[in-house]
């Protein structure tokens, strides 16, 4: 895979293998949230589509798809192109790269596809081009991103609760884009997390350091987009091309300017990411590029606000004396300005109307008033107004002459722009080759702006250093989403997820907080894996390579899979792909089937799990589910407590929520139907529905007690099972085997008063 983000000039390779539902490539590619895909012409022949180009043309709908030929994907070409653009300072890719052959050819095709459609090639040596496996990152698919609500919240488009939302108090694009991509791939180093997380620490302990650095930071541009214009050459010189060049240097200076004082900003700080940032500014070439910017371009020509604006500091750029056409054209325009200027308050006079000279990008010089358009209709306006335009208290029309008068300021613009390019053009050659430096600095900006939005999220609330270690523990934590929605802070709980326990069985009634709790601590996890601090007292988190989760949705009506289907998919996956070192989240599996296979799969399921050290968290309805914990020692049942208080209005029971997580599983029992009481549903439904209920349960509990040989087989067939597993597990100190038997047998006793009629020997 090769890609290239047109608004930041980085070129991005990767190549790594995948199975056959392609789950990496397409989490990639949501990455990456593409504009357009390309692919070979040889993968979509019409009746004979590859695999990938239908999951990707499913998975990616909304985006443009285009086909180029299959020579275009080239390997030796892509070398070439790589070896020509690529700046000396990321070369080391083409050690990487050289014998990938794949994602060289998908640079060929790439590039060549890029130069076609802007209609302009990149400057030799100008790009940043880089390798990525997947192997730094941590991988989340993209039905957990969507899922834990990274991004995009799954109720609601518009609004920002999401865990971007949270964190995101960036003041540039770069380091909105940074913090995006790094919610997706959190890391997976444990150096360079802890190095984010002192800057985070100097920055919280410095308020002088924190403010002076965001307020340097929110002056920048997107240096990535400034870096992308001025590193492509137009195959054609338009008007339009040139004039976005000249604004390009213009931003240079400004950002170029700049880097004083952010330097002046660090210059004190002590953690070493942020010596290292300071010390990448100390690059003599931000300096020898603004000395030379500045030998051409005025001292005042700098990025301001409004159209008009940003016009006249084109049009005054480059300095006088440089060329003395372009002074005569200048002072042509200014004559032009003045002209306009004069006449309409020549007219104003004429007319004793309060008349202003208005402009913009579309319309050029036009005339405004401010008046009470009550008062005054549009035919009372003197003739020679044209073209009258009304919003609220303002009319705004312009006059033939100064229509002329506009043209002939285009006009003299048109020169103006075309002089001043061809000595930026010139001035853009000679610093070309130390233009890279930009790239050293889009990246520190951007990394500063993300540390500064992580310090931020942390001044609005409470939030703690985490640690890594081999154990995720959180003390008091609680979800950050749910804390910025809600009036009041979410009930706070802890985790405790070990290697020697690492399955978590959580039950509880409907709404008790399970959900929220599961999608809590992957929120942390993330939090902690980008370099954030995290909602909790305390927290230690075990790096994840990846995070799985399968949460209950609705059906999915787009892609016509029942909701069973949907979720025998999303737990294939997360078996095919779960290794010692992931998280998994299962909120609820087997609903889409009938109770006994429900209970059958989620314990297979489990099973699975737990000979894996992934550590896992599955809640579920499903009680007979918290029976593994006899078999398994490192399973751990919990439950979400609820209170019931009576309705003295309705004379009633109702539930109170406490979601808080306790030990054991939970003592409720038919709590669907209390949920089911306390909606809507007619009362009539709901006591039908109890009364069945109560007759089902006895049905059962009679057919299992008509059969006293099944009981006993049962019995004896659970014991030897966990008899094995003990056996299994016999690393154990001698004493614990003994008590973990011997509560065994106390255990079946209790559930299978039969047990202690069984002959002595086979309790043996
Ligand atoms: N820790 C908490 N503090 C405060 N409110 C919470 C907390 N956890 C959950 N809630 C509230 O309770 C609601 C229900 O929570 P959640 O969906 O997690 O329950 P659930 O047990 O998964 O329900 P179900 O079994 O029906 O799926 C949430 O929308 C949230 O508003």
């Amino acid at each position: 895979m090769a890609s290239i983000d047109l608004k930041s000039p980085q070129i991005v390779l990767s190549q790594f293998a995948d199975n056959t539902t392609y789950a990496k490539v397409i989490t990639k590619l949501k990455v990456l949230s593409p504009l357009e895909i390309i692919m070979s012409n040889t993968a979509c022949v019409v009746g004979n589509s590859t695999k990938l180009f239908t999951l990707v043309t499913e998975n990616f709908k909304n985006v443009n798809f285009t086909t180029v030929q299959r020579k275009y994907f080239n390997e030796t070409k892509g070398l070439e192109y790589i070896e020509q653009l690529c700046t000396a300072e990321f070369s080391s890719v083409l050690m990487e790269v050289q014998s990938r052959y794949y994602c060289l050819a998908a640079a060929a095709a790439l590039l060549k596809y890029v130069e076609f459609i802007q209609n302009s090639v990149y400057a030799p040596k100008s790009l940043k081009i880089y390798f990525q496996g997947s192997e730094q990152t941590a991988m989340i698919d993209s039905s957990s991103a969507q899922n834990l609500e990274l991004l995009i919240n799954n109720q609601d488009y518009r609004n920002n609760h999401t865990l971007f939302g949270v964190l995101n108090y960036t003041k540039t694009a770069g380091g909105s884009r940074r913090l995006r991509s790094n919610i997706l791939e959190p890391l997976v180093d444990v150096e360079t997390i802890n190095m984010r997380l002192d800057c985070v620490q100097e920055l919280l302990q410095d308020e002088e350091l924190f403010f002076g650095l965001q307020s340097v930071i929110s002056r920048f541009l997107d240096t990535e987009q400034l870096l992308s214009v001025l590193v492509q050459i137009p195959k054609q010189d338009t008007v339009n091309a040139a004039e976005s060049k000249i604004t390009n240097l213009i931003y240079l200076k400004h950002t170029l300017e700049l880097v004083d004082p952010l330097k002046g900003t660090l210059k004190n700080c002590s953690t070493p990411l942020l010596r290292a940032y300071y010390g990448s500014l100390e690059d003599k070439r931000f300096g020898l590029i603004l000395e030379k910017i500045k030998t051409v371009i005025n001292d005042d020509a700098r990025y301001m606000k409004g159209c008009l604006n940003m016009r006249t500091q084109k049009c005054y750029a480059v300095r006088s004396n440089i060329s003395e056409f372009l002074d005569i054209a200048r002072r042509t325009y200014t004559e032009i300005v003045d002209d306009i200027a004069g006449m309409i308050s020549q007219l104003s006079e004429k007319y004793s109307l309060p008349l202003r000279t208005s402009f913009s990008s579309s319309r050029g010089f036009f005339i405004q008033m401010t008046t009470d358009c009550a008062a005054l209709s549009s035919d009372q306006l003197p003739p020679e107004f044209i073209k009258i335009s009304k919003v609220k208290n303002s009319y705004s029309f312009t006059s033939a002459d100064l229509i002329k008068m506009n043209e002939r300021c285009q006009e003299s613009l048109r020169e103006i722009y075309h002089m001043t390019y061809m000595i930026v053009c010139k001035l853009l050659s000679e610093i070309y080759e130390d233009i890279h430096c930009l790239y050293k600095l889009s990246d520190t900006v951007s990394m500063l702006d993300m540390l500064l939005s992580f310090a931020h999220a942390c001044t609005l609330s409470d939030y703690v250093r985490p640690e890594f270690t081999d154990t995720l523990a959180i003390k008091q934590g609680w979800h950050p989403i749910l804390e910025k929605i809600s009036a009041e802070k979410p009930v706070a709980n802890n985790t405790y997820i070990t290697e020697g326990s690492n399955v978590l069985i959580i039950t509880g009634p409907n709404m008790s907080g399970k959900s929220t709790y599961l999608k809590q601590i992957a929120l942390c996890q993330i939090m902690a894996q980008i370099g954030s601090y995290v909602p909790a007292e305390y927290a230690s988190f075990r790096i994840a390579e990846q995070i799985f989760t399968r949460i209950s949705t609705d059906d999915d009506i787009e892609t016509n899979s029942s909701t069973f289907m949907k979720e025998m998919k999303e737990i294939a996956y997360i078996l095919h792909n779960a290794n010692d070192k992931s998280l998994i989240l299962i909120d609820e599996l087997g609903r889409g089937t009938n109770t006994e296979e429900g209970i059958g799969i989620s314990y297979a399921v489990c099973e699975h799990l737990l000979s894996i050290k992934a550590f896992t968290l599955f809640t579920t309805h499903f009680l007979e589910l918290c029976s593994i914990d006899a078999l398994y020692l490192n399973v751990e049942n919990m439950h979400f407590e609820v209170q019931h208080v009576k309705n003295t209005s309705r004379n009633k029971d109702a539930i109170l929520y406490t979601y808080k997580l306790s030990r054991g599983l939970t003592e409720e029992k038919n709590y669907g139907l209390k949920a089911a009481e306390a909606s809507s549903l007619p009362p009539s439904i709901v006591l039908d529905a109890r009364e069945i209920t109560t007759q089902i349960t006895r049905q059962i509990l009679q057919s299992q007690r008509s059969s006293p040989e099944m009981d006993r087989w049962r019995v004896v067939y659970h014991l030897a099972t966990r008899l094995v597993q003990a056996a299994r597990n016999s690393q154990l100190e001698p004493d614990r085997l003994r008590t973990y038997l011997s509560n065994l047998k106390k255990k079946y006793e209790e559930d299978f008063p039969r047990a202690a009629d069984l002959p002595e020997r086979t309790e043996e």
